[in-house]
């Protein structure tokens, strides 16, 4: 490849002129971001978030922020492809501690490969960050070439990595290629590659209203499905303010469900927050306890109860400590438990990076404590449902087959195709539920997908006698 020669030090514009220059300080940004998801292993939502999140995130105006997220989302669902593409560029590898370049140059290709902005935008304002950053200005000319590279040769070179596998780092892959098996993984792997829709849940009433007030069309299952438009926040549709319906993904509204009718019911809620099944719960008409370790966490369940207009009983506390869990005294309990979130992939595709195969049985083992600990707030004859946001059966049929063996009280009552219209294929021999992205298809990819979540519903066997 012909590399541009770095222009001299007095072709350099001065750092001063540069750092007013029009959109590099986002770009320096999400370079800095993705060095901290993929190296520090820090999640994506924790470092843009708009009131807790890196500093220099913040500083930055909202509509950079928007774009600082779109370049992080893009680069990180497709860092295996921009990889690939990267190794096809260069005649031999980057050097082994060369983060930073990495990093701008992954950005600027999501930009170019990916997002709706200007070539020349992308490659220009890649090329200042090397101007301005001391340990990248040596790589000016090499920045410019790849990426110009890219830009001249874009289609061939994504054509060129049509296997999504590509896209799944390998730990994740050998851990869901047993359970899965090749083409269901490859179709996951597809599905990972989507942006996902937004889903709403309508809080009572009609949901087939909502999804013709919002422009959506409604899931057999009751979820109002839209097509994700960065242009339209949801805070400014019409209903949010009312508190008429909440953001939640297909999938992750299908365990609260699974209690079936609850009005008057005495629901706990153990690992709660922010609340989307507790207020599935909470409109359905039962008495809902939510418990959740984190205040932080708590304390935006409560505001969006607040905004939802729905009563709660908010408790902080760890279940594995807590007097209301050992009481035996509820009718229902709901068990979302902590996990590795690889469902959640399509909408957080930095999960795929900050976890790891350690993470995942580490996380394991603290379901399996938690349900056990759960099992104990569930009176005779009520319900248990256990569930999360994990593709991994480590995470979800093992903890459930593991308690079952050890707890004589408690049987699985299997989910019947007939409370999952639309989703029988997502029930598995034994009655649990198993989503995948690869589910709820459509031929708007927009439309399609839902995240992967397990739920497990068990039934306290009633005391015999007595
Ligand atoms: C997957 S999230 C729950 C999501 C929630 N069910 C929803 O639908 O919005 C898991 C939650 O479990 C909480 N948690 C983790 N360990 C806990 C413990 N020992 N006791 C109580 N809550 C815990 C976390 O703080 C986190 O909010």
């Amino acid at each position: 490849m012909g590399l541009k020669k770095r222009p001299r030090s007095g072709q350099e514009p001065a750092d001063a002129e540069m750092d007013d220059k029009p959109g590099l300080a986002a770009r320096q940004v999400a370079t800095r971001l993705l060095s901290a998801v993929v190296v520090s292993q820090t999640s994506l939502d924790g470092l843009t978030d708009r009131k807790s999140g890196h500093p220099a995130f913040r500083r930055l105006d909202g509509r950079d922020q928007s774009l600082v997220r779109a370049i992080l989302v893009s680069a990180l669902r497709r860092r295996g492809t921009l990889d690939a593409i990267l190794s096809q560029c260069l005649e031999r590898p980057l050097p082994g501690n060369a983060d930073a370049l990495h990093s701008l140059l992954h950005t600027a290709m999501a930009q170019i490969l990916f997002l709706d902005v200007p070539d020349s935008a992308a490659v220009d304002l890649a090329v200042s960050q090397t101007h301005v950053d001391p340990r990248l200005r040596r790589f000016a000319g090499l920045v410019n070439a790849i990426l110009r590279r890219v830009a001249r040769e874009r289609d061939d070179l994504i054509a060129r990595q049509a296997d999504p596998l590509v896209d799944m780092p390998k730990w994740l892959q050998m851990r869901l290629l047993p359970a899965y098996g090749a083409e269901a993984l490859a179709s996951i792997a597809a599905a990972h590659r989507a942006i996902a829709p937004v889903d709403i849940t309508v809080r009572d009433g009609d949901a087939a209203l909502w999804a013709e007030r919002l422009g959506g069309q409604l899931l057999p299952f009751g979820t109002v499905r839209l097509e994700a438009d960065p242009s339209r926040p949801v805070q400014e549709m019409p209903g949010f303010e009312e508190g008429a319906w909440w953001v939640q993904d297909a999938a992750a509204a299908i365990p609260a469900r699974l209690f079936g009718s609850v009005s008057g019911a005495r629901i706990a809620d153990l690992c709660a927050a922010p609340g989307g099944k507790t207020a599935q719960l909470a409109a359905a008409g039962a008495e809902v306890t939510a418990m959740d370790i984190s205040a932080s966490r708590l304390a935006r369940l409560e505001e969006n109860f607040k905004r939802l207009r729905l009563p709660i009983q908010a408790v902080q506390g760890d279940i594995r400590q807590a007097d209301i869990v050992s009481g035996g005294a509820f009718d229902g309990v709901l068990l979302d438990a902590p996990c590795s979130s690889t469902g959640t992939i399509r909408r957080h595709p930095d999960v795929a990076y900050t976890k790891s195969a350690e993470e995942v049985d580490k996380l394991a083992a603290v379901q399996a404590d938690l349900l056990r600990h759960a099992a104990r707030a569930v009176r005779p004859g009520g319900l248990l449902v256990f569930s999360n946001c994990s593709l991994d059966p480590a995470e979800g049929e093992d903890v459930v087959e593991t308690f079952l063996a050890e707890h004589a009280e408690y049987r699985r009552k299997p989910i019947a195709a007939d409370e999952l219209p639309g989703l029988e294929a997502a029930i598995s021999p034994v009655g649990d539920v198993r989503t995948t992205p690869a589910m709820a298809p459509d031929a708007n990819p927009a439309l399609a997908g839902m995240d992967g979540f397990y739920a497990a519903r068990l039934l306290r066997q009633p005391a015999t006698g007595g």
